[in-house]
Order: C-alpha cells, then structure tokens, then sequence
C-alpha cells in the first residue's frame, strides 16, 4: 500500500541554514503524528514543504505516492492535503458560515462538529481565539482532508480550550483524517499522538510510541532535558 505521507532525502536551505538536512519519512495511514523539536528544528519548514509554499533544492514529497513538491499549494489542497497555519488565516469581513462556505457547501454541519453552530452569523473576530482556531479547523476540514497538517493550534489557548481543541482532534482521527500536529506543547502531544517523531536540526532525532518517545535517552540529552 502506499503510504499516505512520505518524505524523501528532502533539504532545504535559508542561506547557510540548513533547516531540513536530507529528512526522510514515512507514514502509512491514520492516525494522530506530533511532531516535536526545539526551536529552529525544521518543523514548520517540514510543513511548508508538504503543503507547496516551500520548494526543497533536493527530495520529494507524495500524498498517497503522488508526488507534492511539483504542485502548487491549491493543487496539494485539492489532492487531499490540508492546513492550518500559526498565525490564523481568517477572512475577517466574512462570516463564520461564509468562512467555511467558500470552500464547501456543506459548512453548516462542519461548523456543528467543530462547535460553531451558535456563532454562524458572526464575524471571526468576535470569537474568542479557541473559537477562532475551532473555526479555522473546519475550513480545513471543508476540503475533505485525508490529511491535515495543524501548525501550533494549541499556541495561546488556555488549558481548557486547548483540551477541548485536543479532544477534537481526537474526533478528526476517528473519521480516518492522519493528522500531523507540530505543537510546542508536548505533554499535549505526548498525551494524544499515536506516533511521534523528534526533529533535531533539520533531521529526525527519534520516532516511535509517546512511551518510546518519554524513554529516549537521546530525546532527553537533545531537547527533553533542556525545555524551556
Ligand atoms: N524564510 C526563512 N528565511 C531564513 N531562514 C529561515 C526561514 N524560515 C526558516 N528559517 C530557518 O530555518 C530553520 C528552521 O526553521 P523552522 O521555522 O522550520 O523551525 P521550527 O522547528 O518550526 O521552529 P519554531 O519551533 O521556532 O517555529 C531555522 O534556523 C530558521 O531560522
């Protein structure tokens, strides 16, 4: 079978930084992947590669064994890939509804799944931020996903939110989306992920279970250890 996300000896360089060396993984299907690493790991780059923004100078990227890196990002959106992004991207003067609307007609019981279903008429900034990033979840999911990268969604939220946010993410996964959560906050990705993987400078430092994650002494020594 082909793997739903795979990731071949792809780098990507900013001038002398090297922030994705040679990275190469895999992901069958299914499922919640966190994908963890200090500041500056490669983590965000790593997405922006799979969603199209960001070309590498070398590798590939496939959805389902077709290959990404020569797509442009609606393209990669429309072949079943999509995103959320660190800084949200909302149509301020739309609606709710019609934030989801334009992209897929069935946004109202998208909008219910996600909790919105009071907020229909408002515009996005009259939302509380979770509220905000419940909203930018379902526009993604409007696209009808077979998987969806979340870029730091738990990134602001209060506890609460961001446990809601999390148990809905557990609601994506049960539908079949794989989710790929890059998330600062790792004992929420601990706690959720099925699978986790440990960039490092552009490479990936250890991927396995959240328990093989918590006992690696390599994860510790290189980024564990030293949390903010
Ligand atoms: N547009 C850019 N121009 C120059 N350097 C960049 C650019 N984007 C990323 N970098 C550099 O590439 C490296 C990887 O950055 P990236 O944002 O992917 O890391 P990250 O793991 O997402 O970090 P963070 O957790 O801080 O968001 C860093 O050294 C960063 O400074």
């Amino acid at each position: 079978m082909k793997a739903a996300l795979e990731v071949q000896d792809v780098t990507v360089r900013f001038g002398g930084v090297t922030a994705l060396d040679r990275l190469t993984l895999r992901h069958d299907r299914g499922g919640i992947v966190g994908l963890i690493g200090a500041n500056g790991a490669g983590k965000t780059t790593l997405i922006n590669v799979l969603s199209g923004t960001i070309r590498p100078e070398r590798g590939r990227a496939l959805l389902d064994g077709r290959e990404l890196t020569t797509l442009p990002p609606h393209r990669i959106a429309r072949a079943g890939l999509a995103r959320t992004f660190q800084n949200l991207q909302l149509f301020g003067s739309l609606s709710v509804l019609d934030n989801v609307l334009v992209v897929d007609r069935d946004a109202a019981p998208l909008l219910d799944e996600v909790g919105l279903s009071d907020d229909l008429e408002k515009k996005p900034g009259e939302l509380a931020y979770g509220r905000q990033r419940r909203l930018e979840l379902a526009r993604a999911l409007a696209l009808r996903p077979r998987v969806i990268l979340l870029d730091e969604p738990l990134a602001g939220l209060a506890g609460s939110e961001s446990d809601e946010l999390l148990e809905l993410f557990g609601r994506v996964r049960d539908r079949g989306v794989t989710v790929l959560l890059v998330e600062h906050d790792v004992p929420s990705v601990l706690r959720i992920s099925d699978r986790v993987l440990v960039l490092d400078q552009g490479a990936l430092l250890a991927d396995g279970t959240p328990g093989e994650i918590t006992a690696d002494p390599a994860v510790h020594e290189a980024y564990l250890g030293q949390r903010r």
